[in-house]
């Protein structure tokens, strides 16, 4: 194990950060907030590497980051990325995700997934523009939920003037049309028990917890009213 102390005059990329302490094999990761040219990052590879000998520096370019990566040891293997390795895989609770391939019906339409449901109902009005009906088809449509998402983004300043107020109810009643309509996510959402359910977004504070785990997580608190209900009625129906 080794302690660096760092001048921040010594590095401006890094100013915010006085004392590391690294494990024998640790990484340096250093994001940059935007695209930088080969030689910047070769540039920053050797500042970084001689304030930090003996370790690793790998530069990535998007959001602004400043992360040890710990190798993953015996046993130990279900872990964060690391520099070398980006692991995919679904999670065990995958389900919850509204990114899910889950599909619903919804006011008589088919959605691929609840992600689809929650974009198309921010442009859902009594009298939409031929635009926007060309909107919400695109949307019910996407080819992914990812695509449902970004058509939702772009379109933001078409929204119900209302969306922000309504939005935790309209997400509520996707998610139990979502539970009702697939046993598969309702027995997984039981086998979750007593547990907090959170989602792991790094991004969102709102819907997730958020880049420093302390967000809103209105999505897991839905998930766990839902959970909640769910088994009230098993009580009842025996
Ligand atoms: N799995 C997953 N991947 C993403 O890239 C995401 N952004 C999310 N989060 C979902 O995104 C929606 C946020 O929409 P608005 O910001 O309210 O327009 C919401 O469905 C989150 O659960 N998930």
């Amino acid at each position: 194990m080794a302690d660096f102390h760092i001048d921040s005059k010594q590095f401006n990329i890094i100013g915010d950060i006085g004392h590391v302490r690294l494990e024998p094999g640790d990484v340096i990761v250093v994001t940059s907030p935007r695209q930088l040219p080969a030689q910047a990052m070769n540039i920053i590879r050797q500042q970084v590497g001689s304030i930090f000998a003996g370790h690793k520096c790998v530069v990535l370019d998007a959001g602004m980051k400043f992360e040890v990566a710990r190798p993953a040891g015996a046993g130990d293997c279900h872990k964060l990325d690391t520099p070398e390795r980006v692991f995919f895989y679904e999670q065990d609770f995958y389900v919850l995700s509204n990114f899910s391939a889950f599909a619903i019906m919804w006011k008589g339409l088919r959605f691929d997934t609840s992600e689809a449901v929650y974009h198309w109902e921010k442009f859902n009005n009594p009298d939409p523009t031929p635009f926007e009906d060309a909107v919400l088809d695109s949307i019910r449509c996407a080819p992914s939920a990812h695509v449902a998402f970004k058509i939702g983004q772009e379109h933001k300043r078409l929204r119900r003037p209302d969306w922000d107020d309504v939005k935790v109810d309209v997400m509520r009643e996707i998610l139990r049309a979502k539970a009702d309509q697939h046993e598969y996510v309702r027995r997984k959402l039981l086998a979750t028990g007593d547990r907090e359910l959170i989602e792991d977004s790094w991004r969102d504070d709102f819907w997730g917890w958020g880049p420093n785990r302390d967000g809103k997580n209105a999505l897991g608190k839905l998930w766990m009213e839902i959970r909640a209900e769910i088994r009230a009625r098993e009580v009842v129906n025996g």
